[in-house]
């Protein structure tokens, strides 16, 4: 059985279009250029991959001398767009053919009118991630198929070009796709002018202005996490602005993270938990607030990349209330209990935990009412209360 991986979203991408031709000559992934698998260090060395999207789906065998396909991706939104540049350019022979990396306007549908010369015109859609610009890619779409409509005799074929943060390499990319898919000419926009209003209104409601975000507390047992979480929650809903989603330490522990002990290992699978549902809910623009211990530097930085690849703000609350304070509260007589030897790897006891450097604020709770406390969390939040 070779070794699964499942590569980042832009080499899933990069597979569609090696293995249907999008990129051709190449149908492998390189060791320079900007297609790359990437494999992790610990596969680095396997002579044959799995290759597997985030489902566990296999999708193609990898070797050094090529790609296997083992199933075509049958999902996703305008799946039945995603044609082979073979199928589209024999439903579409002759046809003028524009990439499309953002939302045309006025002056780019002028331009393909005046090009077009009474052809068919192919509309390209770039739907790989990090590729449409100013738009979603399932936006990017809707807004080529209302641009469609507008032409008329126009057609949408989507293809997943992505961004590999080279724009000389994508640029070269990009072109290398278009003449696969095209069958006559291939015509490139600028972009220039306006929205038409049917295309506006498609981008106007295609992501929600704001982006998701993350408040995530950090801090030992008693330091006021919860405490401080709750009264935000209660906040965020007076406000009844935005959905939010409280992921407190405790409470997860009951439920989703439920058999996991206090050892570093379960400690950091049960904030990567935390981390991964903190990223989805950022990931559809509402507001998640976590308040676990959270003791180990590494484990935050893995969260806030998740939550800032997801496209979501990370907000880290350091709760710098000292051990002392903590321990003098000790409202659920945990430490005492630690200090007696009853718990072991207890934080700030027996167990470690490392300071954030990275923090938005540094609460110390120590004398203060929760208003004002609090306060010094608001300060730092990007959205309004
Ligand atoms: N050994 C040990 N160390 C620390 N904490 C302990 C331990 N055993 C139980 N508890 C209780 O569990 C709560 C912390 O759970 P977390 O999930 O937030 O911890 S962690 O982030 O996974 O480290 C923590 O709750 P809070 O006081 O709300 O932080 C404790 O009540
Ligand atoms: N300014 C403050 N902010 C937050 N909690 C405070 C403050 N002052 C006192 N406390 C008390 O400290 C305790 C903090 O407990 P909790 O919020 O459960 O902490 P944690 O979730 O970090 O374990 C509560 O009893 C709370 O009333």
């Amino acid at each position: 059985m070779p070794a699964q991986f499942c590569p980042t979203p832009c080499a899933l991408d990069d597979l569609e279009l090696l293995l249907n031709g999008g990129f051709a000559p190449q149908t492998n992934f390189d060791d320079e250029g900007p297609i790359r698998l990437a494999l992790p260090a610990e596969l680095a060395d396997e002579a044959e991959i799995e290759i597997v999207d985030p489902e566990g789906l296999p999708l193609a065998t990898w070797t050094p001398g090529g790609l296997t396909p083992l199933s075509a991706p049958s999902y996703g939104p305008f799946r039945r767009l995603h044609l082979d540049p073979t199928s589209a350019r024999a439903q579409h022979a002759g046809a003028l053919t524009v990439p499309v990396a953002a939302a045309l306007t006025d002056d780019d549908l002028a331009a393909i009118q005046e090009a077009r010369e009474g052809r068919d015109v192919v509309l390209l859609a770039f739907v790989g991630s990090g590729t449409p610009q100013d738009i979603s890619p399932v936006g990017l779409v809707r807004a080529s198929l209302a641009a469609a409509e507008l032409l008329g005799n126009a057609y949408v074929v989507a293809a997943t070009l992505a961004a590999h943060g080279d724009p000389e390499a994508d640029h070269e990319l990009g072109q290398r796709v278009a003449a696969n898919y095209a069958s006559g000419d291939v015509l490139a926009v600028t972009g220039s002018g306006e929205l038409p209003i049917e295309i506006a209104g498609i981008v106007d409601t295609d992501q929600p202005e704001e982006p998701g975000v993350v408040v995530f507390f950090t801090g030992l047992s008693g330091s006021g996490k919860s405490t401080l979480a709750q009264a935000l929650l209660d906040l965020v809903l007076e406000a009844g602005q935005r959905t939010v989603t409280s992921l407190d330490g405790d409470v997860v522990r009951r439920n989703l993270s439920a058999g996991l002990t206090f050892s570093k290992a379960d400690r950091e699978t049960n904030i990567r938990r935390i981390g991964w549902v903190a990223a989805e809910i950022a990931r559809h623009r509402g507001i998640a607030i976590c308040s676990p211990i959270a003791p180990f530097d590494e484990t935050r930085q893995q969260v806030r990349a998740m939550v800032e690849a997801a496209g979501g703000e990370f907000v880290l609350v350091h709760v710098a209330t000292p051990l002392e304070e903590c321990e003098r509260r000790d409202r659920k007589g945990l430490y005492a209990k630690a200090r007696a030897g009853e718990i072991p790897e207890f934080t700030g006891i027996s167990s470690p935990y490392e300071e954030p450097t990275d923090a938005a604020v540094r609460v110390d709770t120590t004398g203060r009412t929760i208003e004002d406390a609090l306060g010094d969390v608001l300060a730092v939040l990007p959205f309004d209360l």
